[in-house]
């Protein structure tokens, strides 16, 4: 994008005709403005308020891999922000701020503008802006001074470049912000070449198939201005920026394509080969086709400061054995296929889900999850399809799009689906049959696209059979199975386990975990899973001193080995297997007894929401 930029008078005038006189400002301001303010009709006045700090820790964590990629860029803008009297912004894929870092002189002035990590700066909720338009228009630009729709930022100046995914998705964004006088074209550019150094660390850092490398000049191979494409099983699966316009391709047109018959048969499954790589304009330049993920394009380490609670934030997906069932998953997804994926708590669904997200086609798109079993039956009806203005007493009055809308174009995720009130399942089954919703208490249809992911613990068939869920529904959200094996089955877990605790904080506080207590936590049974590790991790963590030695005395007692172990017979009677549904109740009403009946006590100390345990206790009642 060339930018000149209009005079503050121009921007006067375009304010006046367009807030003023409803006139199209289009003549006087640059066409992204315009298009912007029109976007931004519906935006609210007031100021966003940050979110709370636990609610942020897991958009962090969600964004692990992009925070890993762009820690590198972060500290290197940092150096231009401070000597500018400018801040660094990174944000998620929303428009969240995750990250910021730079002048302390303008630090307290972006406090003013809300310019903070865990506020929201996406069009439609601070109209616009740097951060929300790139999203919305996916390409760097500036918005200066009163460009900005809301008045309250007239005294900002951004510059922001989106970062992309290596299917086109939006992963990110980049800005710096300041006083308008100090966001210039040099400024655009920082952004923009820091974004596109963010996305090749984040394709060198894929750990599947092979990455073809090249450039038309050799030199530059390696630099990240090389042009990247992703292969596994004989398919190209992503690419960045370069590679696209060295082959004159958008995404949609490269994505998927077999790479024999776009590339010639030498460059499919050879590692480590060199040569020439012919051109759809016939140019031969150098190339290079390794295996993904070589030791030296792993993702740079997060500072400590930059990521809390995560000490090493790279994750390690080497050790993930999630992973090929997630490759699987996203591909029928991106067919259009829905996923249901099946696992006890804390096994992880949600967080696969928003990996499927991630992963998936519409990454650039929402990701909307709803708890069919945390909603009273009597709201879900109106948090899912929306409502009118007025449709029932305690209705907002302008009413609400509903989760569905919200979630068009990009991914809904129906979490405990099986909870789903039976009057309201063929209602949910016309909808994704014929992807158009209507609010309750009328008003106009509207047309809605998006993927489809829901997950249960609970038996589908059998609830069929029992005549609790429609059989029509469970074939068309159970399209793909991804079954998610419990901790204590996965082949990975003293690896994960590893991971995890240096994550947490271990690595940061230079924590060794000694074998004995390695191997206890790898052969306790973890009935909470996943979420009963994490929490049993963060306290041995937290509980200790910086370079301890953390051993078997050091574990909770249920963790350091007898009647919980993996292989002990303990939980069961006599030697015959108890079903794990009935296990698992078991040990909920043993710990709630423990707990005097406590309810958030108990869930803490089995590793599960709260909301677990209460339906435990709805069901009982049944
Ligand atoms: N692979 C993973 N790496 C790190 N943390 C994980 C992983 N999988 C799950 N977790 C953590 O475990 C906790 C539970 O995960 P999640 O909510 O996805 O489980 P769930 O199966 O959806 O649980 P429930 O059935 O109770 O809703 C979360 O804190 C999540 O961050």
């Amino acid at each position: 994008m060339t930018e000149t930029h209009p005079s503050a008078g121009q921007v006067a005038l375009a304010r006046e005709r367009f807030f003023e006189q409803g006139l199209d400002p289009a003549p006087w301001i640059a066409p992204h403005i315009s298009r912007s303010w029109r976007r931004s009709q519906p935006v609210a006045h007031a100021a966003p308020a940050p979110m709370g700090r636990v609610m942020l820790d897991e958009r962090r964590e969600q964004a692990m891999r992009l925070l890993a990629c762009a820690q590198a860029e972060l500290e290197g803008l940092a150096e231009h922000a401070t000597g500018h009297g400018c801040v660094v912004v990174l944000t998620d894929a929303h428009g969240l701020i995750l990250e910021e870092i730079g002048s302390p002189d303008f630090l307290p002035k972006a406090e003013r503008f809300a310019l903070l990590p865990g506020v929201d700066w996406s069009e439609p909720a601070c109209g616009t802006n740097a951060i929300g338009t790139a999203l919305a228009e996916r390409e760097a630009l500036t918005v200066l001074g009163r460009e900005h729709y809301l008045a309250q930022n007239s005294a900002l100046g951004c510059a922001a470049a989106p970062i992309f995914t290596s299917r086109g998705g939006i992963a990110g964004v980049l800005d710096i912000s300041g006083e308008p006088q100090q966001i210039n074209q040099h400024a655009l550019g920082l952004v923009r070449m820091a974004a596109q150094q963010v996305e090749h660390r984040l394709m060198r850092s894929q750990t599947q198939g092979q990455v073809l490398r090249f450039h038309r000049r050799p030199a530059l191979l390696g630099s990240a201005r090389e042009g990247l494409m992703h292969v596994l099983e004989g398919q190209i699966v992503g690419a960045n920026r370069v590679a696209l316009e060295l082959f004159g391709m958008s995404w949609e047109q490269l994505l998927d394509q077999d790479v024999e018959s776009l590339l010639g048969r030498r460059w499919t499954r050879v590692e480590q080969q060199r040569g020439l790589l012919t051109l759809p304009d016939g140019d031969q330049i150098a190339a290079i086709m390794e295996g993904a993920a070589r030791a030296e394009a792993r993702p740079h380490r997060v500072a400590q400061a930059a990521l809390p609670g995560i000490g090493c934030a790279a994750p390690s997906p080497h050790t993930d054995a999630v992973l090929p069932l997630l490759s699987q998953a996203v591909r029928v997804l991106n067919q259009g296929v829905s996923v249901l994926i099946a696992g006890e708590t804390g096994s992880g669904k949600e967080v696969f889900a928003r990996r499927l997200h991630q992963g998936g086609r519409r990454s650039g798109g929402p990701f909307v999850a709803v708890d069919c079993a945390s909603l009273p039956e009597t709201l879900i009806e109106a948090e899912l399809f929306g409502y009118a203005e007025g449709a029932f007493t305690g209705a907002r009055r302008r009413g609400m799009p509903g989760r569905i809308r919200e979630a068009d174009g990009g991914l809904l995720f129906l979490d405990e689906i099986a909870e789903m009130p039976l009057s309201l399942q063929s209602r949910l089954l016309r909808v994704l049959e014929e992807r158009v919703v209507t609010p309750l208490g009328g008003g106009p249809s509207a047309a809605v696209d998006f993927d489809l992911v829901c997950a249960t613990h609970a038996d589908l068939p059998a609830m069929v059979a029992a005549g609790r869920f429609r059989a029509d529904l469970m074939y068309r959200v159970a399209g793909f199975g991804a079954s998610l094996p419990a901790l204590r089955e996965r082949t990975d877990r003293r690896e994960l386990i590893t991971r995890l605790f240096a994550e947490l904080g271990g690595s940061g506080k230079r924590l060794q975990l000694q074998p004995d207590a390695l191997d206890a936590l790898t052969a306790y049974r973890w009935p909470g899973n996943v979420r009963e590790l994490r929490s049993v991790l963060q306290t041995l963590v937290a509980l200790a001193d910086p370079d301890d030695l953390v051993g078997l005395t050091h574990l909770p007692l249920a963790v350091q080995g007898g009647p919980t172990a993996i292989g002990s017979n303990a939980d069961l009677p006599g030697t015959a297997p108890m079903p794990l549904a009935t296990m698992t109740r078991q040990r909920i009403d043993q710990i709630l007894q423990d707990c005097g009946f406590d309810v958030a006590a108990a869930a803490s100390r089995l590793g599960v929401h709260r909301s677990t345990v209460y339906r435990h206790l709805a069901r009982q009642r049944k």
